[in-house]
């Protein structure tokens, strides 16, 4: 099984609206999203992320994928965990996929090998050229809400070239509040 992650890095377009009073981010906040140039998921967009590496925490994980997708250095402290997603292919899980959220970073976003990134509206993410279960979590997550959900594929190999088939998802999920997560 890949245990993987994906951050989405907000900030405020400037319109001066205030974001709700629980924090959650209003429509004219933007998202950066990578177009992926390689690997699994090559040519769609996502958020930053990728696979553990060595004995790394999720949230270690997800600050040094940001950092080498697309140069942007995050607070590990204010990453705010916003779901667990596990992928299955033909009925054993994948991936374990831990999701965060941020609107803490330093820097300005670079294209790498890996990654073009861009700011998006988040009223304007593109779900049509992304994984096909983003559209049923993303808008949630991108609105301050957690999530657990487990998405089934089918028949293809490697996985971004198999079915979508069905999904379960439970919304405002808590998690456990383990440091290392
Ligand atoms: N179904 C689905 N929806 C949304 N996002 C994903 C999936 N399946 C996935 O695997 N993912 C995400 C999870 C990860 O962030 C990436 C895949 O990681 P990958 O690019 O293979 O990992 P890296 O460690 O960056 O890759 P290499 O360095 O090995 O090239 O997709």
């Amino acid at each position: 099984m890949i245990e993987a992650t994906l951050c989405f890095v907000l900030r405020d377009r400037g319109d001066g609206r205030p974001d709700d009073a629980a924090g959650a981010p209003n429509a004219t906040d933007e998202v950066l999203l990578i177009e992926k140039r390689r690997g699994l998921g090559e040519g769609w967009y996502n958020g930053p992320g990728g696979k553990l590496e060595g004995d790394e925490t999720p949230r270690e994980c997800a600050v040094r994928e940001t950092r080498e997708e697309v140069g942007l250095e995050l607070d590990p402290a204010a990453l705010e965990k916003a779901g667990e997603l596990t992928f299955l292919l033909d009925g054993a899980v994948h991936t374990r996929c831990h999701v965060y959220r941020t609107g803490t970073f330093a820097g300005e976003p670079r294209p790498s090998d890996e990654a073009r990134p861009e700011w998006v509206p988040i009223d304007e993410v593109p779900y049509d050229q992304m994984w096909e279960d983003d559209r049923l979590w993303l808008p949630g997550v991108l609105e301050g809400r957690t999530v657990a959900g487990e998405f089934r594929f089918a028949g293809g190999r490697p996985l971004d070239e198999a079915e979508f088939v069905d999904h379960e998802l439970e919304w405002d999920a808590s998690f456990r509040a383990v440091e290392s997560d």
